[in-house]
C-alpha cells in the first residue's frame, strides 16, 4: 500500500539498519582513528541496553492495537496537511476507511477517480483506502476518529457545520496551528466553543512538512491531550516505521509553540528575504525561541514542551525549511513585496499571518514583551517596513539574557 517512493525510503532506512547491525563489528573508523577497546564495549553494552528497552516496550504494546480497532476515520479539509496525514494512516492499514470531508468537487472527483490531491499534492498517488466526500453526514457515517486539517480561522464555522453530524464521543485529532482572530482563541479552545459541547480532542503537533509525510519520509510529532490514555491512543493510531510520536498531556504549550512558530517563520523569511545573513538568522531564531518561552510559560505551559518536538522542533523546521510558506511569506516581504499581492498569489495558509496579530494581544494580556513577534505584527499591518523593522530591532536597548 506504500507509494514507490516511500518504498525506497523504506527500503534506504532497513539498509542502514542493516548496516548498523553489522558495523559494530568492524572496529577502525575510516580515517585510522580507533576506540579503544574498553570504549567500544561501553558503547556497544549502551547500544544493547537501548534495543532491550526498545523491544521489552514494543512487545508490550503489540496488545489490542487501537489501529486495529479502526475501521474508518475522517479527516475535515483536504489540503496539504489533511490528505498527508490521512495517507499515511491508510497505508498502515489496507482495510482502514479513509475519507477527506472536501468542499471542491472538482478535487473530489480527482481524489476518487486518479487517486491524486491535484490541487494541493500534485504527483503523489494515493492509496486506494482514502477516499474523498463533499458530503459531510456520509463522511462522518461510523467514522471512529476526526482529523481536523482545516485552517485555524475556517474552523469555527467549519465545525459548527459538522456539529449535528459529529457524534460527541468522537476524538478529534486537530492538526491545524494557529490562534483565532476576535477570540484570541487557541484551538482547545475554540473547538468545545464552536461545538458547544465538550468532545474528546488531541492536538498534534511538531516538525513536519505535508510534501515529507507524503513521500513516507521519516518524521516526529508529539500528541498533546490532558486525558494520557487518549493521547497514547492517538501516538499509537500514528506511529509507524516512518512517523515517531511522542505523547504529553501540556496542551498549552504544544499549541501555542506550534501558532507562534509561525509567526517566527515570517520573521526569519524576512531576514532571509533581505540577505542579512547567518548570524543575523540564528540571533532571530534564538529571540523568537525565547519570546515564546516567555508567553508560554506565563500561559501555564511545561518547559520540556519547549524544547520539544511542537517547540524547538518545529521552530528549526518552519524557520530554515524551504517548503514553509510562513516562511516563504517572510522572504517575500523580505525582498520587498506586499502582503496583500502575496496572499494572492497563493492558494495555501500561511498561519502566520493572521495569529501575529493575535499574539500581541495575548502579550499585553500576560504582561510579557515580545519584540520580534510583535514587529512582525506591525510589518504585516503595513505600519513599519521590513527593513525599518529590523533598525528598530537591533536598536533596543542591550539586555541581560532572561
Ligand atoms: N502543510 C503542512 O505542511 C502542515 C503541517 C502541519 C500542520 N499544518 C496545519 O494544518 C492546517 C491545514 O493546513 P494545510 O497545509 O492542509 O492547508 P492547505 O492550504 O493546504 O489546505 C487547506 C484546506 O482547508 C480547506 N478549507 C479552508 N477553509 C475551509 C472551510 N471553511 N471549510 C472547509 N474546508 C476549508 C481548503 O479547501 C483546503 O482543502 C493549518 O493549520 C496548518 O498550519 C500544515
Ligand atoms: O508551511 P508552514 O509554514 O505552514 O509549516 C508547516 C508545518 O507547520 C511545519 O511543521
Amino acid at each position: 500500500m506504500l507509494s514507490e517512493e516511500a518504498l525506497r525510503n523504506l527500503d534506504e532506512y532497513r539498509r542502514v539498519r542493516a548496516y548498523s547491525a553489522t558495523a559494530s563489528s568492524s572496529a577502525h573508523l575510516s580515517n585510522g582513528f580507533a576506540y579503544s577497546p574498553a570504549q567500544r564495549n561501553q558503547i556497544r553494552e549502551s547500544w544493547d541496553a537501548l534495543m532491550r528497552w526498545s523491544k521489552v516496550f514494543r512487545t508490550r504494546k503489540m496488545s489490542g492495537s487501537p489501529l486495529e480497532a479502526s475501521k474508518k476515520v475522517v479527516v475535515f479539509g483536504g489540503g496539504s496537511f489533511g490528505t498527508a496525514m490521512g495517507c499515511a494512516l491508510a497505508r498502515q492499514k489496507a482495510d482502514l476507511e479513509v475519507v477527506l470531508l472536501v468542499r471542491d468537487p472538482y478535487l473530489c472527483r480527482d481524489i476518487n477517480v486518479l487517486h491524486e490531491n491535484t490541487r494541493y499534492l500534485k504527483g503523489f498517488k494515493m492509496p486506494v483506502n482514502v477516499r474523498a466526500t463533499t458530503h459531510a453526514p456520509e463522511a462522518l457515517a461510523g467514522a471512529q476518529y476526526a482529523v481536523h486539517a482545516v485552517p485555524v480561522q475556517s474552523s469555527r464555522a467549519f465545525l459548527q457545520g459538522v456539529k449535528e453530524y459529529l457524534p460527541s464521543t468522537v476524538p478529534i485529532i486537530c492538526v491545524s496551528k494557529g490562534l483565532e482572530v476576535g477570540s484570541g482563541q487557541m484551538m482547545s479552545e475554540l473547538i468545545p466553543s464552536a461545538l458547544e459541547r465538550k468532545q474528546p480532542a488531541v492536538f498534534l503537533s511538531g516538525p513536519s512538512f505535508a510534501k515529507e509525510v507524503m513521500q513516507g519520509r521519516p518524521t516526529g510529532v508529539v500528541a498533546a491531550c490532558k486525558d494520557a490514555e487518549l493521547a497514547k491512543t492517538v501516538q499509537s493510531l500514528f506511529a509507524s516505521p516512518t512517523m515517531r510520536v511522542n505523547m504529553t498531556t501540556d496542551v498549552v504549550g504544544v499549541e501555542i509553540c506550534g501558532a507562534l512558530k509561525n509567526v517566527l517563520a515570517i520573521a526569519a523569511g524576512i531576514v532571509e528575504g533581505m540577505d542579512l545573513g547567518h548570524n543575523a538568522l540564528a540571533a532571530l531564531v534564538a529571540q523568537g525561541c525565547a519570546e515564546i518561552r516567555w508567553l508560554s510559560e506565563k500561559m501555564g505551559a511545561k518547559p520540556t514542551t519547549m524544547s520539544g518536538l511542537s517547540g524547538l522542533g518545529d521552530i528549526m523546521l518552519t524557520c530554515y525549511g524551504d517548503l514553509s510558506r510562513n516562511r516563504s511569506v517572510g522572504i517575500r516581504l523580505g525582498r520587498g513585496e506586499r502582503l496583500e499581492d502575496i496572499l494572492a498569489s497563493s492558494s495555501q495558509v500561511a498561519e502566520g499571518v493572521a495569529t501575529a496579530g493575535v499574539v500581541v494581544g495575548l502579550a499585553r494580556k500576560y504582561r510579557v514583551s515580545l519584540p520580534v513577534l510583535t514587529a512582525v505584527a506591525q510589518v504585516l499591518d503595513n505600519n513599519l517596513t521590513a527593513r525599518e523593522a529590523v533598525f528598530h530591532i537591533m536598536d533596543l536597548p542591550q539586555i541581560e539574557e532572561a
